[in-house]
């Protein structure tokens, strides 16, 4: 009796523990961003058509760019450990600075889900998209976290190209080349980056201000930053318009879209009247629920 209790508690404890991991090793990968990610790679394959018929490959160039996206975040956070450490945004969220996983072993998770990332882009998406793939890769931890991040202020527009690469991704792998559409797509992402994340670099400036960051906010201030993010969103409104016409999308998208934008302009014009970090942080949040709503409107069949 005594020793099955034991048991018991030693397998409950053993079973607790390996949650941990588990948890950790997803925090690594940052999944709520993979999510926003992923669904733009998704619409991407859905507006392209031909991996429609084919589940099994659907499937895997999905779970592939999820893959991918995570050996980024994950690699990300390798390099970034010492910086993670010192923002109190990170400092005891992410799993590095926490010590819940090793340097060494986020390595390792990088490069097995780098490997098995690529892998089943090549099975499932072909050469194109498994290269894309790598490429996108190898820009975002090579160009933006080890080289641009933490010496220009241009870091996150020329990263944000990372980001929106999915799509191209994704519309290779049905198509087998990229065309105007994709383009478009990476565009709308490309120009909705720096609005999404300006937004939170003004909420933590002094944070990246302390870890060494030459994010905007820190070095020309937050009304400069404003401005920049006005002009972004003006670039940004035509080029989703352009992307309806280009896709031949339907009027619930023209109608969708235009209602998205309003707000996002309200956003931008309450930050601009009240330059403070509630008004940052709102137009933060709200650019993740744009993104995700705007790419969904793509999905509604054309009336
Ligand atoms: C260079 C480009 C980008 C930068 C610098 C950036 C930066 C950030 C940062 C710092 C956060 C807060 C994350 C945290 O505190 O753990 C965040 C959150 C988020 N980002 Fe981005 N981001 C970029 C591109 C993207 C892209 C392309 C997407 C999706 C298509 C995206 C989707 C999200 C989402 C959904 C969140 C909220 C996650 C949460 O609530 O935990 N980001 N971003
Ligand atoms: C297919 C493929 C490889 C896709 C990659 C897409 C991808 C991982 C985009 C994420 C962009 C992002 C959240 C950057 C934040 O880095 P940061 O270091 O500025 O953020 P942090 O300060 O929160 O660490």
């Amino acid at each position: 009796m005594g020793s099955s209790i034991v048991e018991t508690v030693a397998a409950v404890g053993l079973a607790t523990r390996m949650g941990e991991r588990c948890k950790a090793y997803l925090l690594l990968a940052k999944p709520r961003i993979l999510l926003l990610v992923a669904l733009t790679g998704l619409v991407a394959m859905v507006l392209e058509g031909s991996l429609l018929g084919a589940p099994w490959r659907f499937s895997g160039v999905l779970l592939g760019i999820l893959l991918a996206g995570a050996a980024a975040n994950a690699l990300n956070q390798y390099w970034d450990r010492d910086i993670d450490s010192v923002m109190a945004r990170t400092r005891n969220k992410r799993p590095i600075p926490s010590g819940k996983i090793s340097p060494r072993e986020a390595l390792g998770f990088s490069l097995v889900a780098a490997l098995a990332a690529i892998w089943l882009l090549q099975v499932a998406g072909g050469s194109l998209a498994a290269l894309l793939g790598l490429g996108t890769l190898g820009f975002y931890v090579l160009i933006y976290t080890l080289w641009l991040k933490r010496r220009t202020t241009l870091n996150i527009v020329v990263g944000g190209a990372a980001g929106a690469a999915p799509p191209l991704i994704g519309w290779a792998a049905g198509a087998g080349e990229v065309g105007w559409v994709p383009a478009l797509l990476f565009l709308v992402i490309f120009l909705w980056t720096p609005v999404h994340f300006w937004a939170l670099a003004i909420c933590l400036k002094e944070e990246y201000a302390q870890a060494g960051v030459p994010m905007l906010p820190v070095v020309v201030g937050e009304r400069a930053t404003c401005v920049r993010i006005a002009i972004y969103v003006a670039l940004l409104l035509p080029m989703t318009v352009w992307l309806g016409f280009g896709a031949g999308l339907g009027a619930v998208y023209f109608f969708g879209a235009t209602v998205l934008g309003l707000i996002l302009v309200a956003k931008v014009a309450a930050l601009w009247r009240r330059k403070d970090r509630q008004a940052a942080w709102a137009l933060f949040g709200y650019s993740n629920v744009y993104l995700a709503a705007l790419f969904l409107l793509m999905l509604i069949p054309r009336g």
